[in-house]
């Protein structure tokens, strides 16, 4: 079966998304990118199963390109903030803004020069968990990692708690958040669709006392549909540019159908009906604010209608990440917009959700295992208690790309292994994926599938625009 072994550390031992060798990082030798060292479940082989230089280019422009710009912007937004700031906060709230900027620079130079990656210095309770892995590392490869040869999801997510470690030394503005207005700006600018989605949602919530099962599975399928694309809204993958939703994303949702890779909706639809006969919450585990998340909250009010449990609990980051990922103050800052709305279901809904909280069908929890840079079959060891939580609830949803990531270990898989192999001993209760292909990562497919889509779409592991529903309803005992 797996080398368990490999596991012992958040990312094995040979990377499967490593970026590059230092020397291709100098600009040669691109071709010799090959950073999926061990193969995992099976040979190397079609269009998605780390063919040579393909996988890790990926990677490797996201720590050469899309990290630095998204470095650059907050410098710039923190900097555009000074006269807010110096209102709010005075003379000492200029200082912390400026130690910001000096901070982000000082990473920008970091990760642009394949510096080595160093511990932590702020007093936030997870550094000591992330130093303690920095030392194990570093023993093990009798080296520090580094920005360009080590994998990927490591650094990936070492950035984003170094970003936090810049806010968290501040004298005044430790609940900064530097990618506030950008998240507050996704949603604002998605309001159209957002209206007629809300409409819609309204309409068929009160369709549902009297639906047929075939009625019930037709809404559902079409919710899951619209949580799932509504994860091509991401900030860090289009580097920070605007990437709100303007059209109707109903309209899209027949067009969008093809490009389902796999779809394990029936699967997910016999598991919540087994919620009807038992009281179990679902979990839903957030990715992005903005679009993405209004439809994760519309998805999880018709669960709620259909009778599939009488409670959900949201999943949101300890911290900012990834830029538009949802926080407690994202969640909460959304609902009350939503309240305060001049447009009537936006009203209704943020109203009736904002009261979801209050009486307990609806709970958020910010966890801070979810901004580790370690992958869920670790959730056990470095987590134990929100493993327990998983395994209560009836059903999790794993919202996105990252979450895929560090379900499936963020390794080099052919495209063809089960993706109950890929979650490696990860079953704290059926799981199931809802993720638009942002990474070159992913399992599941039928033999050829990979190939054939890969000739319709050169780029369709990573653009955003082909998607996957992928169940696995394995459980471990505890
Ligand atoms: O998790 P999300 O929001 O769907 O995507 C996050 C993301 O944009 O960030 C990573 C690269 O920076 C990619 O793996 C992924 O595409
Ligand atoms: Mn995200």
């Amino acid at each position: 079966m797996f080398d368990f072994d490999l596991y012992i550390y958040p990312v094995p031992r040979q990377p499967a998304n490593d970026v590059m060798p230092g020397k291709a990082y100098e600009g040669e030798g691109v071709d010799r990118v090959n950073g999926r060292g061990r193969e995992r479940g099976g040979g190397r082989k079609g269009a998605g199963g780390g063919r040579k230089g393909e996988v890790s280019s990926f990677a490797f422009k996201t720590i050469k390109d899309r990290l630095p710009v998204i470095l650059s912007k907050i410098a710039d937004t923190v900097y555009r903030s000074k006269v807010k700031v110096k209102e709010e906060n005075g003379e000492d709230g200029l200082e912390d803004l400026k130690a910001i900027v000096g901070s982000i620079s000082k990473l920008r130079n970091e990760v642009q020069t394949n510096k080595p990656v160093i511990p932590l210095v702020d007093d936030r309770s997870d550094t000591p968990v992330w130093n303690r892995y920095l030392t194990e590392v570093t023993e093990r490869d009798q080296a520090p990692p580094k920005w360009f040869v080590s994998p990927w999801l490591y650094v990936e997510c070492y950035m984003y708690r170094r970003i936090q470690e810049a806010v968290e030394k501040c004298k005044l503005l430790q609940k900064y958040d530097v990618f506030e207005d950008q998240k507050k700006k996704a949603l604002m600018d998605s309001q159209d669709a957002v209206e007629v989605l809300f409409t819609y949602l309204k309409t068929i919530i009160h369709k549902v006392p009297s639906a047929s099962e075939d009625d019930i599975t037709e809404y559902v399928t079409e919710f899951i549909q619209i949580s799932l694309w509504g994860n091509k809204c991401d900030l860090s993958i289009s580097a920070s540019q605007e990437n709100a939703q303007t059209e109707s994303i109903l309209d899209q949702l027949h067009h969008l159908a093809p490009n389902i890779l796999i779809d394990n909706t029936q699967q997910v639809l016999k598991r919540l009906r087994e919620g009807l006969d038992v009281n179990q919450d679902i979990s839903i585990v957030l990715d992005n604010a903005g679009f993405e998340l209004i439809t994760d909250l519309c998805l999880a009010e018709l669960l709620l209608a259909c009778g599939f449990t009488t409670v959900i609990r949201f999943h949101g980051k300890a911290m900012p990440w990834f830029v538009s990922d949802v926080t407690m103050r994202d969640f909460m800052w959304t609902l009350e917009t939503l309240s305060e709305s001049g447009h009537e279901e936006m009203k209704y809904f943020g109203n009736l959700w904002k009261n979801r909280l209050t009486d307990g069908s609806w709970i958020i929890n910010c966890h801070d295992f979810w901004t580790l840079p370690f992958d869920y079959s670790l959730m056990k060891n470095y987590a134990p208690d929100l493993h327990k939580l998983l395994s209560s609830s009836l059903i999790t949803f794993f919202k996105g790309d990252l979450n895929y990531r560090k379900l499936v270990g963020d390794l080099s898989w052919n495209t063809t292994v089960k993706f109950e192999t890929s979650l490696r001993g990860f079953h704290p209760n059926p799981v199931c994926a809802l993720r638009t292909c942002k990474a070159d990562v992913v399992v599941g497919l039928q033999e050829g599938q990979a190939d054939e889509v890969k000739v319709k779409d050169d780029s369709w592991m990573v653009n955003g625009n082909w998607a996957i529903i992928s169940y696995c309803g394995k459980v471990q005992p505890n």
